[in-house]
């Protein structure tokens, strides 16, 4: 077996209000992503959002999992991947996308064989993963960094000048719920998604990436007025549920890759909640 998954099932804010630091990290953060020859997923019960990672030594065959009881794993969802590791491709029903680092590619529903391939081994491609359930076959397509709609936020001043990459978004690629991005913070710049926002008709995922070696960021989440926190370390990823903020302070500059899916496709609907209002 080479695709394994865990399960997460949804939690209540009231319920998280009592969570310790042990139990908080063991609903939200995914700390088991990036492992070499494996793809393992989580399951997640918001939105049935899968978060997982793909790091092939030799070729990784996607296969089905329990949760999806369907003949092949894309048989009712859709997936995006984004390459944080070296050059690698995915064949998906015999055609090859080769993503370089930091290239992204969506899968559309009904694709039946998923192959995720290293160029070169010792320098092996990471695949970070989401997937959604889907309701229609919209078509595969790659999706470089360049190609993203970018969206440049905050300023050095209130430490959170930060370029957005929308690269599986409407415009971009037709999705059935599934949005993926890239946020990269500038030198100087630490906190990310600041103003803090909800929104509580879409679930979301974080994956932080490129935090320097001896660093780390430390994620909010909650809401907006009974916040906690989770220290989080290079190539984890934190569930946010629809009713909590998600955002984050890093040690130094960092990236993140968000994905969400949910209730529309709207990528401004957010409820923001003022910084002055948090506690
Ligand atoms: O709902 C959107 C997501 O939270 C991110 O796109 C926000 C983000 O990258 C940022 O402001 O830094
Ligand atoms: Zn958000």
């Amino acid at each position: 077996m080479s695709t394994t998954y865990n399960t997460r099932y949804a939690s209540s804010p009231e319920a998280v209000k009592k969570y310790d630091t042990t139990a908080l990290r063991d609903e939200f953060l995914i700390n088991d992503l990036m492992k070499e020859g494996e793809i393992n997923l989580t399951y997640t019960h918001y939105d049935r959002y899968i978060a997982g990672s793909a790091v092939p030594k030799s070729n990784l065959k996607l296969e089905t999992i329990d949760p999806l009881k369907a003949a092949f794993f894309l048989e009712r969802r859709e997936m995006g991947i984004i390459n944080v590791g070296d050059s690698g491709a995915v064949e998906v029903d015999g055609v090859s996308y080769s993503l370089g680092h930091k290239d992204a590619l969506y899968i559309g529903m009904g694709a039946k064989d998923v192959i995720f391939k290293s160029d070169d081994p010792k320098k092996p491609a990471k695949f970070y993963i989401n997937s959604a359930p889907a309701h229609t076959n919209f078509p595969t397509k790659k999706v470089s960094l360049e190609e993203a709609n970018k969206l440049e936020l905050g300023s050095l001043e209130t430490a959170n000048h930060r370029t957005v990459s929308q690269m599986i978004i409407g415009g971009v690629v037709t999705t059935c719920q599934l949005q993926m991005g890239m946020t990269k913070l500038k030198t100087g710049s630490v906190w990310n998604t600041m103003p803090a926002h909800v929104h509580d008709r879409r679930m979301e995922v974080y994956f932080y990436l490129d935090v320097p070696e001896g660093q780390a960021v430390c994620h909010f989440m909650g809401q907006p007025q009974e916040t906690r926190h989770i220290w989080m370390h290079n190539h984890q990823a934190v569930i946010s549920p629809p009713w909590s903020i998600h955002c984050g302070s890093g040690t130094s500059n960092y990236t993140f890759i968000w994905g969400m899916a949910g209730e529309n496709l709207d990528y401004s609907d957010m409820d923001v909640a003022a910084i002055t209002e948090l506690k």
